[in-house]
């Protein structure tokens, strides 16, 4: 939940308006086109406090969490919407949820992981996008693992 705070994988979604309305004061005409930022409402400080800070333990605790600790991603709190919201928001959300822990764990599980350059810290800075991409890709580079019956032999004259 963290994770698709700070990084929503869409971080803009697109809703066109149908009819004239006001929203908060602002006048919406017929027809236009609004891009939520769920980005910047994920890092709202407003709401998240240390906003920019991987904080995974805010979920589960009120003192740091601002008193919504128990918030989740199914788009009913409004200040957490990477699957975004109502009649069109994400069908695949608990499909996506499942293959996002087997993936992760998969790749934890199955691989050593290390910092390419050194240090111990992954350069999570991002690129501009529709969809949210990091500025340094990851590299994964395959080194043995033994023990791991997923791991995958690579015959010695393949280049992965
Ligand atoms: C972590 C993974 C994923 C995230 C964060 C995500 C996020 C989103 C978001 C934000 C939307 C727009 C919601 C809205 O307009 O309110 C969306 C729509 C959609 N997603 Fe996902 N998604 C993920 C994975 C998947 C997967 C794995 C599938 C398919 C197997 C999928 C299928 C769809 C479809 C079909 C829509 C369009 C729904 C519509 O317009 O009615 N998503 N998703």
């Amino acid at each position: 939940m963290e994770t698709l705070r700070l990084h929503p994988p869409t971080p803009l979604i697109p809703r066109e308006s149908h009819k004239d309305c006001k929203v908060e004061g602002f006048n919406i005409p017929d027809k236009i086109w609004l891009f939520i930022n769920v980005w910047a409402i994920g890092r709202d400080p407003k709401y998240w406090p240390s906003s920019d800070k991987f904080m995974p333990e805010r979920f589960l605790s009120e003192e740091v969490n601002n008193g919504n600790a128990g918030v989740d991603i199914r788009g009913q709190h409004f200040q957490l919407i990477p699957f975004g919201s109502g009649r069109r928001g994400c069908p695949a959300l608990t499909t996506a949820l499942l293959v996002v822990h087997s993936a992760l764990t998969a790749i934890i599980q199955c691989f050593e992981w290390k910092v390419a350059g050194g240090g111990d810290k992954v350069d999570m800075n991002e690129a501009p996008g529709l969809a949210l991409q990091r500025a340094t890709p990851l590299l994964c580079v395959l080194v043995a693992c033994s023990g791991c019956p997923l791991y995958y032999q690579a015959p010695s004259n393949e280049v992965v």
